[in-house]
């Protein structure tokens, strides 16, 4: 194939998931297109914004083991770019003793050997300065985990995939995709024939699949992104070595809490609700409920008494929610040449390294090195086979 219009594959969204998966592509000499449909760097999807949470503090087994192989890609990406993404600062995860999700998670990561130090409530405060710990919870640091520094990932992995000779187009939307042993792709701007198409378009992707005769379970939420001024300076910086934190609340995950060093915005910390209201990915900004910041506010003033209990800074930034809160990594179930990675619910920056090898190996046909039982799109058959 030599055309400008003709590509061994074609990866549609330059979020996180995409970037590293057309640069997994490019490694394998393929010759890979990634289409954006705004000018990047942008701000209307999930991967922007300065900083993410990494940390293996999950309470299934099989997100541990597929961080144990990201670190290591993490690692590798921030050596070839010749940039810091990660600095560790540990987790400081907090709950309800006798909270399933808490006993669960500690459990998985004692069962897994993660380096932790469990606290009692005596050390708490010498460990954890201005943060009180609430009656009836324990808490623990994974010490591995750390902030992820987002925009510069992104810059660094477009970069690195256009040195291996992949060709970004931003400004460019995808409008239509015709399925066939080649794929046409019609843009605002032209047309593209692939072999293999990863659609990993974020909180549009159902937007794309509709295209090719499927939709997916996927709820888009809009997250208030809030930043909490210091009282006093430097109480909660990442110099002083504070840690991010999660605290788990009641026994679902959309009610747990979590937060970073103060850190990109000097004297302020971002701590965040791990849940927002429903949205339309087009009009993000008519959503205004604020719901979620009353809850924070309250936190922040029982459990952060160095904070001021009003944010300072309010951002806006998309997840996309399946059912189950796991990932769609999967061939479309009527195309083996259209592979989906999409619905990482609020929590896939951490895995983009793993993200985009485990598509590049679908896209290619190759046998991925994770069991992906958990993330297949037949799960949701079961429960719903109207949503295909
Ligand atoms: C507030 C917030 C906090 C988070 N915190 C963490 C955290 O601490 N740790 C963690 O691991 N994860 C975290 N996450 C989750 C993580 O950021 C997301 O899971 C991840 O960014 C999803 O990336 P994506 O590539 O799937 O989607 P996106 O970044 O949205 O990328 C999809 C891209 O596709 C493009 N696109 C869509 N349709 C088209 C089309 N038709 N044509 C061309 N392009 C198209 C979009 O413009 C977009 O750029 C957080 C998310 C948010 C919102
Ligand atoms: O993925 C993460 O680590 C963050 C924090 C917990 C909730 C969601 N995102």
């Amino acid at each position: 194939m030599t055309s400008n219009r003709e590509f061994d594959c074609v990866v549609i969204g330059a979020g996180v998931q995409g970037s590293f998966t057309a640069y997994q592509l490019a490694r394998r000499n393929k010759k890979t297109l990634l289409l954006e449909q705004f000018v990047l760097p942008h701000t209307r999807g999930s991967s922007h914004g300065q900083t993410r949470i990494i940390r293996k503090a999950y309470e299934e087994d099989f997100y541990i083991r597929m961080m144990e192989e990201c670190y290591k890609l993490w690692s590798q990406m921030e050596k070839e770019a010749g940039v810091k993404l990660y600095r560790q600062t540990g987790l400081l995860v907090m709950g309800p003793e006798k909270n399933e999700s808490y006993q669960l998670c500690k459990n998985t990561m004692l069962k897994n050997n993660v380096p932790m130090v469990q606290l009692t409530r005596e050390n708490f405060g010498l460990h954890i300065p201005n943060v009180s710990l609430a009656e009836g919870h324990a808490a623990f640091v994974e010490l591995t985990a750390g902030v992820l520094y987002a925009d510069r990932t992104l810059k660094a992995v477009q970069g690195q995939f256009q040195k291996l000779g992949g060709v970004i187009r931003d400004n460019e939307k995808v409008t239509d995709i015709k399925p066939g042993s080649l794929v046409t792709i019609l843009t605002s701007t032209g047309v593209y024939r692939t072999k293999r198409l990863v659609i990993t378009a974020g909180p549009w992707t159902n937007r794309l699949l509709v295209k090719t005769g499927i939709e997916l379970p996927l709820e888009v939420m809009k997250i208030n992104v809030c930043y909490w001024r210091e009282k006093v300076d430097g109480s909660y910086d990442v110099k002083q070595k504070f840690p991010c934190f999660l605290q788990i609340e009641g026994e679902k995950s959309k009610e747990h809490i979590y937060g970073l060093p103060a850190n990109e915005y000097p004297g302020m910390v971002k701590i965040c609700l791990h849940a927002g209201s429903p949205a339309d990915p087009d009009q993000r900004d008519q959503q205004k409920d604020r719901s979620d910041i009353e809850t924070l506010q309250r936190f922040v003033s029982r459990r952060f008494p160095g904070l001021v209990p009003e944010p300072a800074v309010v951002e806006s930034c998309l997840y996309t929610v399946t059912p189950d809160n796991h990932f769609v990594l999967d061939y479309h179930p009527a195309y083996r040449n259209i592979v989906i990675g999409a619905g990482f619910s609020g929590h896939g920056f951490k895995f983009g390294p793993i993200v985009g090898q485990i598509l590049c190996d679908l896209s290619l046909g190759e046998v991925p090195s994770f069991d992906l039982s958990p993330f297949r799109i037949t799960r949701f058959q079961a429960k719903n086979k109207s949503s295909l």
